[in-house]
């Protein structure tokens, strides 16, 4: 906010419970009140028309009447900024689309960027055919093709071999992923518009070709690079995330930007590991909307700078003081 402007502006937020109490931490609501921004909470029982006045709304619900809602007021008041549209986020719910932008990225200098080989199965039936005609190698990982929020939505499993796969008990479809050896350490982007983060998360180890031979046939696991959801105990992943190297800025942000024009979306992160495979190449793995903010080191400074990006590129709105 320009020293001694008046102006203020008021956002509204539709978001879960778990997500309001993870997200919209005092030390937020004061910087951004602080900086001219006032965060309110939109009620999704109530007509949101009846809420107004919004400069922008941001939102992360799944309530089929919220898109209604939503879809209403953008017809009525198209100066309202509503961070993302409905239809953008949509394409991150399918392990197959969300990732469909990757492959138009032009990355340069040394570095590429894509996503590993993965085939969607819609029957489990035709689970085995689908892994011989697709050629994809083992070890694969078993994701589920919606990814909507839901505990089941992050079930997975890595799976060695065929016997592996006769062994699931799939009831929904799915992807099946190519596991990529990576080092064992994700690099997880996380995006506000214009402003950039990448930190290090643990992730799946590395699988040798004796390993392969060797191991059970299949492991299931469930958000393994997700902090909150993980203990810290293992000491010798915790130092083996220290020791690696963050790829070049410079790289990651030309992979956000160009990842946020293509999704036409401002609040998201992605999942990025290195492919031991092929130096300088890094695959996208995942990508989550509106994902956990609040474990970013200055997560306030930095969702408050994007608020005041957001508003302001509103069409123009008089400023009280001018
Ligand atoms: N193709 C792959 N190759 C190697 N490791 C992978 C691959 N896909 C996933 N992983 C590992 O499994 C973890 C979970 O995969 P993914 O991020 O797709 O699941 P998710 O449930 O959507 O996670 P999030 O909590 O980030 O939403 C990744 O963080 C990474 O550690
Ligand atoms: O809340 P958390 O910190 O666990 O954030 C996680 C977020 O949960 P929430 O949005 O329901 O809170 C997840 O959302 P859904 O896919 O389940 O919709 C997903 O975006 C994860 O990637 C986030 O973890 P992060 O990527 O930031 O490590
Ligand atoms: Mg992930
Ligand atoms: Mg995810």
């Amino acid at each position: 906010m320009s020293e001694g402007s008046t102006t203020r502006y008021r956002i509204g937020y539709a978001l879960a419970p778990k997500k309001v109490k993870s997200f919209i931490q005092p030390s937020l609501l004061n910087l951004a009140k602080e900086r001219g921004i006032d965060l309110f909470p939109v009620q999704t029982t109530k007509p949101l028309i009846d809420q107004l006045p919004f400069d922008c709304i941001i939102h992360k619900s799944s309530d089929p009447e919220w898109r209604n809602q939503l879809e209403q007021l953008l017809m009525q008041k198209p100066n309202i900024v509503v961070i993302d549209r409905p239809e953008a986020i949509e394409r991150l719910h399918n392990r197959v689309t969300m990732l469909q932008a990757v492959n138009q990225l032009e990355i340069g200098n040394g570095f590429s960027i894509g996503v590993p080989k993965q085939v969607s199965v819609e029957n489990p039936q035709s689970l085995i055919d689908s892994v011989a005609s697709s050629g994809l190698r083992f070890p694969v990982i078993v994701k589920p093709l919606v990814a909507n929020g839901t505990a089941c939505s992050h079930k997975m499993s890595l799976v060695f071999n065929e016997e592996g796969l006769r062994g699931l008990n799939l009831s929904q479809p799915f992807v099946l992923q190519e596991f990529v050896n990576h080092g064992g350490v994700i690099f997880k982007v996380y995006v506000a518009g214009k402003h950039i983060q990448c930190v290090k998360r643990r992730s799946l180890q590395d699988i040798s070709e004796e390993k392969l031979g060797i191991s059970e046939n299949s492991v299931s696991f469930s958000q393994i690079s997700n902090v909150t959801a993980q203990d810290h105990n293992d000491d010798g992943v915790e130092k083996l995330v220290e020791a690696a190297e963050l790829p070049p800025s410079s790289f990651v942000t030309e992979v956000a930007s160009q990842l946020r024009e293509a999704l036409k979306l401002n609040l998201f992160n992605f999942d990025m590991i290195r492919d031991s495979r092929v130096e300088g190449r890094h695959l996208v793995i995942d990508i989550n909307y509106f994902p956990g903010y609040a474990k970013m080191p200055c997560y306030e400074t930095i969702l408050t700078d994007f608020f005041l990006d957001s508003v302001r590129k509103k069409p123009s709105v008089v400023s009280k003081d001018c």
